[in-house]
């Protein structure tokens, strides 16, 4: 082993490359896997990815960019996943190298539709990794606001201390803290749950709610997240901390946010498929909803939003008449 932790950033996307320069601020090298050849061409002539963030410039030396999944998988003894749940599975099906020994880090806020699990649940059981080798990066933090070298806290979830403290060290900066949690699994339940939540506040903006509506939205959901992650996990936990309460608020709030951009499309009368194709961006929330509404036919846990949303994106149901029949069940 090299005298400084190897790591690999799986994807090509706001968040891969936001995860990227976080770690540039301490590694010497860092593999960096994307699909796309021309963006990777690009940052090895202009020094930027052309898609996404494009104003963070890298220095290339410290990058060992690559088309092949397996030659950065090979590389790290730190895999991170950065690429949005839909498409995992069909990344995974190119590996051939192994995952043993790897500590796997989920950057990924959602559940993977073939499996309907969580990422670290999923690689656990579909690839064997130990739990001791899971972790997940969460929290209140959007990619654009990295860019732009904002503080921002990032929590890290992983029952191995030392494997956390790496991954925390590597992350962290002047811009960036890192919160350690073992809570794995109740963090990445609240990161796929606030994605629907901020569907709902942007759907709620595109009808025409205003701000005492979105706060009344909030804080229902905050409860409804609750009751359903003790359905799914129970330990103690305070659900007002920054992984679970800060994430729900920044990503219902900010107007960075994917997954309220596309609701507000929703709210102001577009088709699902006509606002999927307007984004050039993926709105995790939208797999979520459906996943979370199934899981939760087993969990019963009484989530009216969670079920309007599915409502409105699976069922075809009208979002006024929709959010309306919403209002009279929240309180
Ligand atoms: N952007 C952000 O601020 C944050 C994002 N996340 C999570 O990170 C994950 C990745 O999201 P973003 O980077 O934001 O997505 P993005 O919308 O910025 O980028 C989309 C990514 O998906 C890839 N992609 C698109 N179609 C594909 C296909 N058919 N097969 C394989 N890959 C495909 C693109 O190459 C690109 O890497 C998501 O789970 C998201 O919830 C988590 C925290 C913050
Ligand atoms: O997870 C995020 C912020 O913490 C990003 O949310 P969006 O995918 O809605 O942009």
């Amino acid at each position: 082993m090299s005298d400084y932790p190897k790591f690999a950033v799986i994807g090509g996307g706001s968040w891969a490359t936001a995860i990227v320069k976080m770690l540039s601020e301490n590694l010497p090298k860092i593999a960096w896997y994307m699909r796309n050849d021309t963006a990777l061409e690009e940052i090895k002539v202009n020094f930027h990815n052309p898609n996404y963030l494009s104003s963070v410039e890298f220095d290339v030396d410290q990058l060992y960019l690559t088309n092949d999944i397996n030659k950065a998988i090979s590389y790290a003894d730190y895999v991170i996943f950065a690429i949005p749940s839909a498409f995992l599975s069909k990344e995974m099906e190119k590996l051939y190298v192994s995952l043993e020994g790897k500590v796997i880090i989920s950057a990924i806020k959602g559940i993977i539709p073939e499996t309907s699990l969580i990422v670290g649940e999923h690689f656990h059981t579909v690839y064997g990794i130990p739990y001791d080798n899971i972790a997940v990066i969460t929290g209140p933090c959007h990619a654009e606001e990295v860019a732009l070298e904002r503080l921002s806290y990032l929590t890290l979830a992983c029952r191995n201390e030392e494997h956390a403290k790496t991954v925390a060290d590597c992350l962290s900066s002047h811009y960036i803290k890192v919160k350690e949690t073992d809570d794995i699994v109740g963090t990445e339940y609240a990161a796929v749950l606030k994605n629907i939540y901020a569907i709902a506040c942007g759907m709620a903006h595109g009808l025409g709610y205003g701000d005492n509506f979105q706060a009344l939205l909030m804080s229902n959901a905050i409860r409804e997240m609750k009751k359903f992650i003790k359905k799914v996990h129970r330990m103690k936990r305070n659900i007002n901390n920054s992984a679970y309460l800060g994430d729900l608020l920044v990503t219902g709030y900010s107007l960075f946010s994917r997954n309220r951009m596309f609701g507000n499309m929703i709210g102001k009368g577009y088709t699902v498929k006509s606002a999927q194709m307007e984004m050039s961006m993926i709105a995790e929330g939208y797999y979520a909803a459906k996943s979370a509404y199934e899981l939760n036919q087993k969990y019963g846990a009484k989530t009216p939003i969670i079920n309007a949303v599915y409502d409105i994106l699976y069922n075809g149901k009208d979002p006024k008449k929709t959010f309306r029949k919403l209002t009279e069940k929240l309180d």
